[in-house]
């Protein structure tokens, strides 16, 4: 058992007075039992003026001037001591930076008892050399938020659930807790018809520059989507088109683009497995499979670096001069998780030119 502490003893004194039997009227101070060794910790008890001492332990205090055997009080209140003292702290695991990990679904509901559990909480972890603490507050007991930014929290970052807040113990070291999540991710569908049209649409809501624009099928990936999905995704729900993810053709990054965060988009090719366009009113205006070159014709297309680079990229693909990456699956052994790797193959295991992703058609 780790050795007692003034913040343990502070638990203590939460503790007694929390319980009024069988030390009513009790206060409780600190009182060190060195000799005890580890294991021995020793609680001052002061009741109606009178100063007694007990140890729980190997020991015993002496219990005269209480009027009852402090003998069998001890004993008998060593496990309910230390099983209440385990709830005036926050329960919590460590995690795998020396920091810990509040278990969000024990939580008090009372915010004084919150209160408490926290203070107690961050001594006992101060005292343990703690590092990071991360305190998840569901959504339903976010009358504990303000607490937890009074004892010093700061807000780390926020789901519609709940919004977690970070603490950094060491006074002495920089905080070297990860920020929130920094980007957002997009994917833009280039889908070429065997007519040579591409898939365009004309968004509902733009800026006044953008008006009348027809443009490529964008969106946002969703939490746990993957680029190539996502991309298929997005074409169907914005024009009712099938199709068959091919490739990432380039990818763009950019910052301070959605609430100071960064964004990545993916240019993906996409091969059509339907035509008959049905659009979603409620972010689409207009959708139509467009000649390639009356789309690259369009000022803000023909104007724009990026849109323009994109097109040159994916003619020359077309042409057989380009290739993009195309997603493996594969579990890394770091970290056992299955994710997309992608990249390209141009010639194929053992020169099998049927093993390259950029052979493959368009349309
Ligand atoms: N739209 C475009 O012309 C271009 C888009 N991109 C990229 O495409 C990806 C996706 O961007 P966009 O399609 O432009 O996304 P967007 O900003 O149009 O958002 C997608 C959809 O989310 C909803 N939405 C977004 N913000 C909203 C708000 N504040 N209130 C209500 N609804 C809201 C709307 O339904 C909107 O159609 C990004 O990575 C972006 O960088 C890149 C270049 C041009």
């Amino acid at each position: 058992m780790d050795s007692v502490s003034i913040s343990e003893v502070t638990v203590f004194r939460g503790l007694m007075h929390g319980i009024r039997q069988p030390f009513s009227g009790a206060t409780i101070s600190p009182k060190f039992c060195s000799s005890k060794g580890e294991g021995s910790r020793a609680i001052t008890s002061n009741a109606s003026n009178t100063k007694s001492q007990f140890v729980y332990g190997e020991s015993l205090a002496t219990t005269a001037d209480l009027g009852y055997k402090m003998n069998a009080v001890n004993l008998k209140n060593r496990t309910l001591i230390s099983s209440v003292k385990e709830k005036l702290l926050l329960d919590a695991y460590d995690d795998e930076y020396g920091g810990v990990v509040v278990d969000h679904e024990k939580l008090p509901s009372n915010p004084n008892a919150f209160t408490s559990m926290l203070r107690n909480s961050l001594s006992d972890w101060r005292r343990k050399g703690k590092k990071g603490i991360w305190l998840k507050l569901p959504v339903e007991q976010s009358e504990l938020v303000p607490v937890a930014v009074k004892e010093g929290f700061e807000y780390h970052h926020a789901e519609k659930g709940y919004v977690m807040l970070t603490y950094w113990i060491p006074e002495e070291e920089p905080c070297m807790l990860p920020g929130n999540a920094s980007h957002q991710v997009g994917v833009g569908g280039f889908v070429l018809n065997r007519h040579k049209e591409v898939l365009v649409v004309q968004e509902k809501y733009c800026t006044s520059s953008n008006a009348g624009l027809w443009k490529l099928p964008t969106g946002f990936i969703n939490e746990s989507e993957e680029i190539f999905s996502g991309a298929v995704r997005e074409v169907k729900e914005e024009t009712g088109v099938d199709s068959e993810f091919l490739e990432v053709i380039a990818f763009r990054h950019a910052h301070n683009v959605a609430f100071e965060k960064s964004d990545l988009f993916f240019i993906c090719m996409l091969k059509p497995l339907s035509d008959k366009i049905i659009i979603d009113n409620l972010e689409i205006k207009a959708a139509k499979w467009m000649p390639l070159v009356e789309f690259v014709e369009q000022p803000m297309i023909k104007g724009d670096k990026m849109f323009k680079r994109v097109i040159e990229i994916c003619e020359a693909r077309l042409r057989h001069r380009y290739c993009g990456l195309s997603p493996h699956r594969l579990v890394s052994t770091f970290d056992g998780r299955p994710s997309s790797l992608y990249y390209n193959v141009v010639d194929g295991d053992d020169n099998d030119a049927s093993q390259s992703n950029c052979t493959a058609d368009f349309y």
